[in-house]
């Protein structure tokens, strides 16, 4: 990490306490890395806290910076990082050498690094294999993966070999093909199933379960009922914690945006407009000027 180590790692004592976004998570003073125990008892003391993807170690760097406590390598990399119409192409190596970068451009935020499609499907044990390049060959602390019931035996024996993992009910963007990117859980029915969903992975030892587009009091049932934490994305303001994928809240993203995506800034318009003034510069002959030339 020669390139990042200019910004300071451990930020000067005094300087954080008023520029951090989860003083409470972070007790005001560690400068140890976010642990899942420290989420866990986030939610007995009814503190809320922010999670936001990353895919690189220079915006995560930032977001570390930024007090953000948890951050996800999100697949949502495949769509939003490396062009592909969906997160369904993305593969573990591909998801191993992103977390790796976002693990070295952080120091202080708990990192858990996406299962992609295909890498836990087919059993426990593939789960186990694939899970366990991204904690020692990226350093992750924690695993993401999809799927309530259906993905249970693929938890337990993740979280019986040691690995935190933080489970996806809802909406689960990897089966686009067979359901769509639809509002999960509407009916009497598909609430009965979300609820159960919710309930396995919290059986099955997962310590944070993301709800991902499901109706706002479906989700605020779940969180009461659950004693793990819920992450929410399009599911309300009631759940434990709220994730957004970064390129859609800094308005880089582009196209149309899910309703739930709160735009925090157009980093697509201020990278845009700089990029224009750096090709009027070269083509008018006003960049580079005498200050930037050496003799
Ligand atoms: N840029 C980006 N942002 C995301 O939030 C995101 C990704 N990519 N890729 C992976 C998944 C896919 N996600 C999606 C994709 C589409 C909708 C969507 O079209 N939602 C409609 C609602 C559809 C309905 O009403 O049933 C919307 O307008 O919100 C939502 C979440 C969330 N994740
Ligand atoms: C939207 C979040 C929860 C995710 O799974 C991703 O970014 O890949
Ligand atoms: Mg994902």
């Amino acid at each position: 990490m020669t390139q990042l180590s200019a910004a300071p790692k451990q930020p000067v004592e005094g300087a954080r306490a008023t520029t951090d976004s989860s003083k409470a998570l972070y007790g005001g003073k560690s400068t140890r890395r976010i642990t899942v125990r420290d989420i866990t008892t986030a939610k007995e003391r009814g503190e809320k806290w922010p999670m936001l993807t990353a895919y690189d170690a220079m915006t995560a760097s930032v977001f570390d910076e930024a007090g953000i406590p948890v951050m996800l390598v999100g697949d949502s990399a495949g769509n939003c990082h490396l062009g592909y119409e969906t997160t369904v192409p993305v593969t573990l190596d591909e998801m191993t050498m992103l977390s790796a970068a976002v693990v070295r451009g952080t120091s202080r935020a708990l990192i858990v690094g996406d299962l992609p499609f295909g890498s836990y499907q087919e059993g426990p044990v593939q789960a186990l294999r694939s899970a366990t390049r991204l904690v020692k060959e990226a350093g992750v602390g924690a695993v993401k993966l999809e799927g309530g019931e259906r993905s249970h035996r693929q938890i337990e024996l993740l979280v019986e070999s040691g690995i935190p993992v933080m489970a996806h009910i809802g909406l689960t963007p990897q089966s686009v093909n067979s359901m769509g990117y639809r509002v999960q859980g509407r009916g009497e029915e598909a609430a009965q199933q979300l609820l159960r969903d919710a309930k396995a992975v919290q059986d099955a030892g997962a310590f944070a379960v993301v709800l991902e587009l499901v109706p706002a009091e479906l989700a605020a049932e779940v969180t009461r009922t659950l004693h793990i934490p819920t992450v929410g994305i399009g599911a309300g303001p009631e759940t434990d914690a709220q994730v957004l994928v970064w390129t859609d809240m800094l308005g880089l993203t582009g196209g149309r945006m899910p309703k739930f995506v709160k735009k925090y800034a157009d980093l697509r318009e201020v990278m845009g407009n700089a990029a224009r003034a750096f090709a009027d510069d070269v083509v008018g002959g006003t960049f580079p000027l005498e200050e930037h030339s050496v003799h």
